[in-house]
Order: structure tokens, then C-alpha cells, then sequence
């Protein structure tokens, strides 16, 4: 399995250079060169598998041989160990063919750990086989950073840096992150946004000097294809939990930087019949107006119930644009490179792929709010503000009522109590017993200013010898 960038400039890399990196020289992102296919008798087939043993037959195609079999399953046996349910993702249904997938019965509480506690495990493993040691650097608008970190913390040839913005993720998300005080752990809380920190981080690819000869850059946000490969494990776990593959299901995708539903849009592509996917966004809303009226410009960055999804600039949009354009490289290379400066709209071909392959919808917070007292009101089932996103768009979008309606929900609503008791809910909802202390362990982070020259020192400052 080859892996080529969306830029069409940079060499080609096996599975293992993929994981230990993050954007292409040519600042494009990683994708197979050819996508594994399954038959619907081969997906029919694995019905009755365990959450890991499903994930074993979706990964391996993509590792390509560069982890041997038996090694790559013991990760990935190892990998949900932590998760709270028996199920990894259990479906819960709200009413008559609507359904919500718990992706946060991790360690973290959001749908992030299905990918990082898989990437921690197969980082430790080939840097251990290569004697290596790496950097890590990643943004975080709130869940990313502590599942990452949870994920890698054991890792003893990592040194993680994680930016978040400064005092715009919740309480419970930054003592996550910053109650994780194992040496090899560095939290920034950066003066600005999470586009800036994520720019930052993604300058840094583009321009490693600042690193000693020794190190090596390595992602853990969803540019890391590794990411983007443990979440189609889902869609396929769902489908089948459902009467799939021969009877169709439908996803909705509480939406920021597109890593979740891009994974998929790749498991229908791989060969699993979806009907629909809705692409779920907050008032953050560049992705739903680009997928329903061709308007890719940027505006301001707001602040929102849903901090998570409070991203403008969307990494993995690239990744589908590319196939979108046919995989023209030099075409997303002129089109990404314009998006920068200036207010773009993609190609009439393009956006017709686009309209095919996506629905979308938006929804403020006064809606999020309300969807979350109406559904606990209708089913006493409490959603976080993100999953509530993804309700209100599956119900808005929805084309046909006969078809499971699956919206993943990416988040505990404990992670977010303002937004709960805003919705009536009468008080903080618990935190899983695991993080019953959260609030009484001390805290470490460094606020920094909005300046990639001060990240890039502090980070050469604190990687350990
Ligand atoms: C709780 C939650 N929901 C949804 C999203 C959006 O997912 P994606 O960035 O993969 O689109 C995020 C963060 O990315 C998140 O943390
Ligand atoms: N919502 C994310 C933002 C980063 O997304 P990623 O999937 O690219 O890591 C977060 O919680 O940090």
C-alpha cells in the first residue's frame, strides 16, 4: 500500500513513513493510492465480529504489510481495552429508524480515542522496533489533546506538545490535558484561536528547521492518516450492527475539521452501501455553505456551544476535494494555495461530486440547545452539544425515512456541562468514575502568546534528552 499527497508533488510512502509523519514535503496530505475493496458477501461476512476483530480486517489492508499480522492484532486487541462498554461503540436508538452511535465510551469521552489509542500503540511499537525518538505536535480545540495524550503518554520516545486555545475549551477538556503530568507532556494554551494553533502546528511541518537534526515530526490530528484509517472502523460496525450491507444506512456527522466523516465517505468507497452522509457543522458554518452553495470563504471564527467544532479552516476537506477533482494534485496545489488569500469556489464538476457524495446542514446554538432538551425531554437520553449538531442536521437533511439514520455522537455531554444546564438539564452531569478526581489534580500548562517563533522555542527547550 502506497500512500501519495493530495499536492501530487511529494514521493509516494509505505504505511510506516506515513504514521511518522504529518503533511507532505509539498504541504499536501497523505491518501492511499488505492483504496482496499470490499464485496458486500465479504462485508456480509463479518456480522457476528468483535469491535477488534472488525478493525483488524479494515486496518490490515491499509499497514500494507509493513507490521506483520499477528503483531498488528495484538495492537489492536489492546487498543479499546480502556473503553467503558462491552460493545466499543454502542448503538442506542432515540426513535423509529433514528439512532446514535456512542463514540465516547473511551478513555477521553469523545470519538477521538478510537483513533488515538490506536496510533499511540502503533507509534510505541515502530519506534521501539527503530529506536527512535520523535516529536509530536498537535492542536487541539479541546478533545484531540487529551486523547492524544492519554494515548502516547506511556511512550517513552515521545515528547507531545499539545496547543489549545487559550480559555476557550472547557474545564473538564483542559484538566484532561493539563492533569497529565508525566514529564514527556507539555501543554500550550496559545493566545488565539484553534485555526491558529492548528496553522502553527501545520507551519511547523511545513518548515522543521526549528527541530534538532535527531527528531523527527510526527502529527496526531486527523492530518495523521493513521487517524483517519481507525475511524472507518465505525461506519462498517454500525452498518452491520443494522442490517448492513443489504440494507442501507444513513450517517450524520457532527463536522470541524472533516477527518470523521471523510472516514465515511472512504468506507463507501471501500464498498459499504450508505445512503446519505450529512455533514453536521455549528455556526462555523464554511463547510455546510461550500457543500450547498459553492461559498468556500472564510469568515471570522466564532466561539460556540460546541467548542470543539469551532474550526474555520478544515484539514481533511482537502483529502476529499482531491478525489472530487479527479486526484488532480496540481489543481487542489493552485486551489488550496488561493484559499489562503483569497475567497475561492471550487470547480462546477467538483461541486457536482461534492453535492453527490454529501448533505449538510448548520445549526446555532439556540438550536443546539434546544434539540438537547427536546430530545431529553422525548427519550430521557442526554446529548452533548456536538451530538445534538448532528441530530438536528440528521432531521433537517434527512431524504429518506425508511433508512437507519445513524448520528455518530462524538462526545460525553459531562465534557460540557454549560451547554447541558443551558438545555434545563438540572446539574452537572457525572463524570465517569475514572475521572471522578479531575478537579482536585494539580494542573500543568504554559499560556503562550499567538507567536510560532515562542512555540517553536519552548518546544526545543522542553524535549527531553
Ligand atoms: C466532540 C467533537 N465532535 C465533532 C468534532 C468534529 O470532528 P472532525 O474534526 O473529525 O470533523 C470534533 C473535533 O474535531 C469533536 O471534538
Ligand atoms: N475537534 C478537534 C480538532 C482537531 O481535530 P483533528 O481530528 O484533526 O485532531 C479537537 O478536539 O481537538
Amino acid at each position: 500500500m502506497k500512500y501519495i499527497s493530495t499536492r501530487g508533488q511529494a514521493p509516494a510512502l509505505n504505511f510506516e513513513e506515513v504514521l511518522l509523519t504529518g503533511l507532505a514535503p509539498d504541504g499536501g496530505l497523505y491518501v492511499p493510492e488505492q483504496l482496499p475493496q470490499f464485496s458486500l458477501d465479504e462485508i456480509a461476512g463479518w456480522a457476528t465480529l468483535s469491535y477488534t476483530d472488525l478493525a483488524f480486517k479494515i486496518v490490515q489492508p491499509f499497514v500494507g504489510g509493513c507490521i506483520p499480522d499477528a503483531d498488528l492484532k495484538a495492537i489492536i486487541d489492546d487498543t479499546y481495552v480502556d473503553f467503558r462498554h462491552p460493545a466499543v461503540a454502542p448503538l442506542v436508538q432515540l426513535d423509529k429508524n433514528e439512532w446514535v452511535l456512542e463514540l465516547f465510551q473511551g478513555p477521553t469521552l469523545a470519538f477521538k480515542d478510537f483513533a488515538l489509542q490506536m496510533l499511540g500503540r502503533l507509534l510505541d511499537y515502530v519506534l521501539e522496533r527503530k529506536q527512535q525518538k520523535v516529536v509530536i505536535m498537535g492542536a487541539t480545540s479541546g478533545d484531540t489533546g487529551s486523547a492524544a495524550i492519554q494515548g502516547c503518554k506511556r511512550c517513552s520516545n515521545i515528547d507531545i506538545f499539545i496547543l489549545h486555545p487559550h480559555q476557550r475549551v472547557s474545564d473538564v477538556q483542559r484538566k484532561q490535558m493539563t492533569t497529565v503530568t508525566e514529564g514527556n507532556i507539555h501543554n500550550i494554551a496559545v493566545e488565539g484561536n484553534f485555526d491558529d494553533c492548528q496553522s502553527m502546528v501545520k507551519a511547523s511541518f511545513n518548515d522543521k528547521r526549528f527541530l534538532p537534526a535527531d527528531r523527527q515530526l510526527v502529527a496526531v490530528n486527523s492530518i495523521n492518516w493513521a487517524r483517519i484509517m481507525a475511524q472507518i472502523v465505525y461506519y462498517f460496525y454500525a452498518a452491520l450492527a443494522l442490517g448492513g450491507p443489504h440494507r442501507k444506512v444513513a450517517f450524520s456527522v457532527p463536522t470541524g475539521n472533516f477527518g470523521d466523516i471523510y472516514a465515511g465517505y472512504l468506507a463507501s468507497k471501500m464498498g459499504l452501501p450508505i445512503d446519505q452522509l450529512v455533514v453536521a457543522t455549528n455556526k462555523n458554518d464554511i463547510l455546510h455553505r461550500c457543500i450547498s452553495n459553492n461559498d468556500f470563504s472564510k469568515q471570522q471564527l466564532e466561539h460556540t456551544l460546541s467548542p470543539s467544532m469551532d474550526i474555520v479552516i478544515s484539514s481533511n476537506f482537502e483529502r476529499m476535494l482531491f478525489d472530487c477533482y479527479d486526484r488532480d494534485g496540481a489543481a487542489i496545489k493552485d486551489l488550496m494555495e488561493r484559499f489562503q488569500t483569497e475567497d475561492v469556489k471550487i470547480t462546477d464538476a467538483a461541486f457536482a461530486n461534492v453535492r453527490d457524495l454529501f448533505d449538510s446542514h448548520a445549526v446555532d446554538d439556540e438550536q443546539t440547545v434546544k434539540t438537547i432538551a427536546e430530545v431529553y425531554e422525548a427519550s430521557e437520553y442526554l446529548l452533548d452539544p456536538h451530538s445534538a449538531i448532528g441530530v438536528e442536521a440528521a432531521r433537517a437533511a434527512r431524504r429518506n425515512s425508511d433508512v437507519p439514520m445513524v448520528t455518530l455522537a462524538t462526545a460525553h455531554p459531562a465534557k460540557f456541562p454549560e451547554a447541558v444546564m443551558k438545555a434545563g438539564y438540572p446539574h452537572e452531569p457525572a463524570l465517569p468514575h475514572h475521572m471522578a478526581d479531575l478537579f482536585e489534580l494539580p494542573e500543568r500548562c504554559t499560556v503562550l502568546p499567538n507567536d510560532l517563533a515562542q512555540v517553536h522555542k519552548f518546544v526545543v527547550d522542553n524535549i527531553t534528552a
